[in-house]
């Protein structure tokens, strides 16, 4: 019962997807009935050609029909194909960006829990096989059952006691490709389902492929990721056995009743109750029937391919996406703090707790800095703020406003967060630095390229600003990539910056370079940080003590150093690195 709702849900997708396209599928229909019925009239004129020939009358006007009815099938046919292809790969068009739209819609937590190539597959291969579904199946099927009902009504107006006999073969058949059907949408769901994980594997691969190298693993991925490409031959040879069985079911149900007609018809032409011409025409039509019988199963069959796909597209068409406040936030509280938590409580699911009852104020503009053992949750608090996860008790305010309140635009605009592994995109520097903010005056970008310390970067570039950073930066160092990055985030002149641990990549030049740069933009904005160097904490106004997801210290420095064992340990122990600290400040590590 469900698979049948879902088949029902499947369709429905399938047709309304194809809704925007609806008077081109009439004509595309419209146009292969008549070529049907042009090539119905064909034996007929053909007949009439003969009966011409043999009376010794003018064969021009049959024979012209004739050629004419030749030329018009053939040009229907042609313009039909177009038309039906045109309507698949608009259909194609149509759910990719519905797809797109989605994908970057979803939540980052949805993200968090898929696989990346398995997504991506969805987008390319099942989207194609929706087109073969919608450029052939459905018109194939409509227009082959309306000739077959039309047959039908012929061959009940010639004889019904044959007819039920022949429909009885037919009714076999059918069952035979309903069971055949179904087995193919579940080998090709299944052959989707492999070329999504071989997707997803080869992604990983290549996303790595450094580590792939250096831990000498070509061999043995190759190996699993051909081993995902053989199952889905394997469930696609399966599928395409299935769809081999429907030509010959559906020729041994006709030829069956062509047999069983034929007896029962020889007996009662003994009999008298049927005349000669009657049972000629009869199994004239039975044989007519064969055609559009095989194509309606088969386009049948097609169609389970496209219904397979369509179900891993609706999933993705169903997954949570992100949703933002339609409430038009209130004017700031500017007495109101930044950025406040209040009892935050959080998990990645019931069985992964990581913030308890977190409470922290970030009064602007000056720089806070968050500390803690790694895994605490301090770059969970940060995921907090910009929403992309929500907390599930508690509160996370910005300016004074629950961040759920927030629309998501206007949020991300007030809050810029310079990730862990600075992200850059493959584009050129420029494209990057105006990434968030694309608007952005030329002024306002040599002010940021200044800010982040850039310029002789830049001046050294062989394209300057329009020089490409290969796929994610790879052209890049890790310190370059974490200057764009916050260039980039400068741009937006937020009123509250994170950084996540953005020091952690510099040598000693570019993060006293970088230190500059922060202390500039503290004057400007609330700065959170997430540090492990001394020399960043021992700036920040007020530090944040983070301990398996609580907030245990909170603080300056010294009062930290005063108050707090676990903050000496990590002062100590050079969990907080003491890397580039002035001579002054060397004396706090001794
Ligand atoms: N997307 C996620 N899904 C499930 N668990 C996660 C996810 N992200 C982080 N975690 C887990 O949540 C905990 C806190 O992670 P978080 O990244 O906030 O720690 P952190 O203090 O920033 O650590 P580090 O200093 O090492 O970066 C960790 O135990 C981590 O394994």
């Amino acid at each position: 019962m469900p698979e049948e709702r879902e088949r029902g849900a499947g369709l429905r997708d399938l047709l309304s997807f194809a809704g925007p396209h609806r008077g081109t599928i009439i004509l595309a229909t419209a146009l292969g009935l008549v070529g049907a019925l042009a090539a119905l009239a064909q034996p007929l004129l053909v007949g009439e050609v003969l009966k011409s020939v043999r009376t010794g009358g003018s064969v021009f006007q049959p024979a012209a029909l004739l050629v004419a009815l030749f030329v018009l099938d053939a040009a229907f046919s042609g313009f039909q194909g177009y038309l039906m292809g045109r309507t698949g790969e608009g259909v194609v068009f149509g759910v990719r960006r519905a797809l797109v739209g989605r994908l970057l819609r979803m939540t980052v937590a949805e993200h968090d829990r898929r696989r990346t190539g398995d997504l991506l597959s969805r987008v390319g291969t099942d989207t194609t096989l929706l087109k073969a579904a919608l450029a052939q199946s459905l018109t194939n099927i409509v227009v082959g059952v309306v000739v077959f009902v039309g047959a039908i009504l012929l061959m009940a107006l010639i004889d019904p006691l044959l007819l039920a006999v022949a429909l009885a073969c037919v009714a076999v058949a059918t069952a035979v490709v309903l069971v055949v059907a179904t087995r193919v949408r579940e080998a090709t769901e299944e052959a989707q389902e492999r070329v999504g994980t071989l997707g997803a594997a080869l992604e990983r691969a290549i996303r790595a492929i450094r580590t792939v190298k250096i831990g000498r693993a070509e061999d043995r991925e190759e190996e699993a990721i051909s081993g995902e490409a053989g199952a889905a031959y394997e469930a696609g040879v399966r599928a395409a056995a299935y769809e081999a069985l429907i030509g010959p079911a559906t020729n041994v149900a006709l030829q069956g009743s062509f047999v069983l007609v034929l007896g029962v018809g020889g007996a009662r032409l003994a009999s008298g109750d049927l005349a000669l011409e009657d049972l000629v025409a009869f199994l004239l039509y039975l044989l007519y029937l064969v055609g559009p019988l095989v194509i309606v199963f088969s386009s049948f069959a097609e169609l389970q391919q496209g219904l397979a796909a369509m179900g891993r597209i609706r999933e993705v068409l169903e997954s949570p996406v992100e949703r933002s406040s339609g409430a038009t936030p209130g004017p700031e509280h500017p007495a109101a703090p930044v950025a406040r938590l209040d009892r935050v409580g959080f998990g990645y699911g019931p069985d992964r707790p990581v913030l308890n009852g977190v409470s922290f104020e970030v009064t602007g503009p000056g720089l806070t800095a968050l500390v803690g053992p790694s895994g605490a949750g301090k770059s969970t608090v940060f995921s907090l703020l910009v929403r992309f996860y929500e907390a599930d008790s508690g509160t996370v305010e910005l300016n004074g406003t629950d961040v759920r309140q927030l629309p998501l635009n206007e949020l991300r605009g007030r809050v810029a967060y310079v990730e862990q592994d600075a992200p850059v995109l493959a584009g050129t520097v420029r494209q990057n630095l105006l990434y968030a903010n694309p608007d952005a005056t030329g002024e306002d970008l040599n002010e940021v390229i200044g800010l982040a310390n850039l310029h002789r970067f830049i001046e050294k570039l062989p394209n300057g600003l329009d020089t490409e950073v290969g796929d994610g930066g790879t052209l890049l160092s890790g310190g370059e990539r974490q200057r764009i990055a916050l260039a980039r985030m400068l741009l937006c002149k937020p009123g509250l910056l994170l950084l996540d641990e953005v020091t952690s990549q510099l040598d000693a030049g570019n993060e006293r370079a970088l230190k500059e740069t922060i202390s500039k933009v503290t004057k400007r904005c609330a700065v959170v940080v997430i540090a492990h160097r001394l020399s960043t904490v021992v700036e920040a106004g007020k530090i944040l003590l983070l301990d398996g997801g609580r907030l245990t210290a909170e603080g300056t420095h010294d009062e930290l150093l005063e108050n707090s064992p676990l903050y000496g340990t990590l002062v100590r122990t050079q969990m907080i690195e003491a890397e580039g600290l002035s001579n002054g400040d060397r004396s706090l590590k001794a």
